[in-house]
């Protein structure tokens, strides 16, 4: 689903509270993103996070969040929970929710490696819960948000959540063990395209051109390489083929590309943040022994969940 949704979707959007527990970096671009959108009108956005006088947090007050320190606020007056607090915050978090979330909630946690059962064994059995993955680009309506079910979301959760983040981006449901994967794509990969477009814009000013036109083409380069291989379908390989001439500057930029390893590369980055993502849910655990055993398993490709569970590692 995209941000092109229609009206009738505005106005399911706008009938609903929204909480951050959690007032830092993701709370505030996606809201950004939500108000701006039309999707919601600040006021109807909670948020709560222990200090309050962080950057995010006076950012968010700009916006016209209503922000609280004591998460209790927010859990009352929210409908759509949003748990954005770091993985290793989880569990203490998640005991505090226990007491106050009811069926009435539906709670959504972008906490990176924390899978939903685990979420699930700290809260009421009837909890509503989903799992997503996204990214700050939320903020210009071009994230990328996935999210898989819980055991009591219902279809109409999950139509919520499309109606809500189809305003800010791309949204579509995923199983769940994909998204530690995705973490290291679209949750991690706009850090990789602003490190691409400053470097692309060093080169550039090495070359003679102002900082700023060079930031602004590099830039667009990237929405226009993104958007082209999007809309026409083709593979990239296929579009790469076009702009290198033969004998032409292209090709001579891309073996310099292949010699410094670039490809493999970013499917290094990719891989890192993804194995990365699976030693979070070890922070997001209470009681994980044997670590670095854990750890290994990790690295040796084997999927978290199952080694924590196979060790009870996860208390009910
Ligand atoms: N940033 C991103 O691009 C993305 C992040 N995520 C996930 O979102 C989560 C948050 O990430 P991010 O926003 O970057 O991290 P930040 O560190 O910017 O924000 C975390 C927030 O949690 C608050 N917090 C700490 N303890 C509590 C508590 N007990 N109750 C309520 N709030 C608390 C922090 O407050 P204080 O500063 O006062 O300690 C801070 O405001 C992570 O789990 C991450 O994996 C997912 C997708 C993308
Ligand atoms: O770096 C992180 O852990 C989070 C998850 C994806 C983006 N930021």
């Amino acid at each position: 689903m995209s941000a092109s949704s229609g009206f009738s979707i505005l106005l399911k959007a706008i009938d609903m509270n929204v909480g951050f527990i959690g007032a830092g970096n993701l709370a505030l671009y996606m809201s950004q993103g939500l108000v701006r959108s039309g999707a919601i009108r600040a006021s109807q956005i909670f948020a709560s996070s222990p200090e309050t006088k962080k950057p995010t947090v006076k950012d968010l007050k700009e916006l016209g969040v209503r922000f609280s320190p004591d998460n209790k606020a927010t859990v009352e007056k929210s409908k759509l929970l949003i748990l954005a607090v770091k993985p290793k915050i989880m569990p203490y978090v998640l005991d505090e929710l226990s007491t106050m979330v009811n069926k009435d909630h539906l709670i959504m946690s972008f906490a990176a490696g924390v899978n939903i059962s685990s979420i699930e064994k700290k809260l009421p059995p009837d909890a509503r819960v989903m799992r997503a993955m996204t990214n700050t680009c939320c903020a210009v309506k071009e994230g990328a948000t996935v999210y898989a079910s819980g055991k009591n979301s219902e279809t109409s959760d999950g139509e919520m959540i499309e109606q809500i983040f189809g305003r800010v981006g791309t949204v579509e449901e995923v199983e769940e063990a994909n998204i530690d994967a995705i973490t290291g794509l679209s949750g991690s990969g706009p850090a990789y395209a602003f490190e691409a477009i400053e470097a692309l814009s060093d080169g550039a000013v090495k070359m003679g051109l102002p900082r700023g036109l060079a930031m602004r083409l590099g830039a667009q380069s990237l929405i226009g390489a993104g958007r082209m291989l999007l809309e026409t379908g083709k593979h990239p390989g296929e579009l790469k083929d076009a702009i290198c001439s033969p004998e032409g500057a292209t090709i001579y930029a891309l073996h310099h590309l292949e010699k410094g390893g670039f490809r493999s590369l970013l499917i290094d980055a990719v891989e890192a943040s993804c194995v990365r993502t699976r030693e979070l849910q070890l922070q997001g655990s209470e009681d994980t022994t044997n670590v670095e055993a854990i750890k290994k398993s990790i690295r040796d490709g084997l999927h978290l969940q199952e080694i924590l569970e196979n060790n009870g590692a996860f208390k009910k």
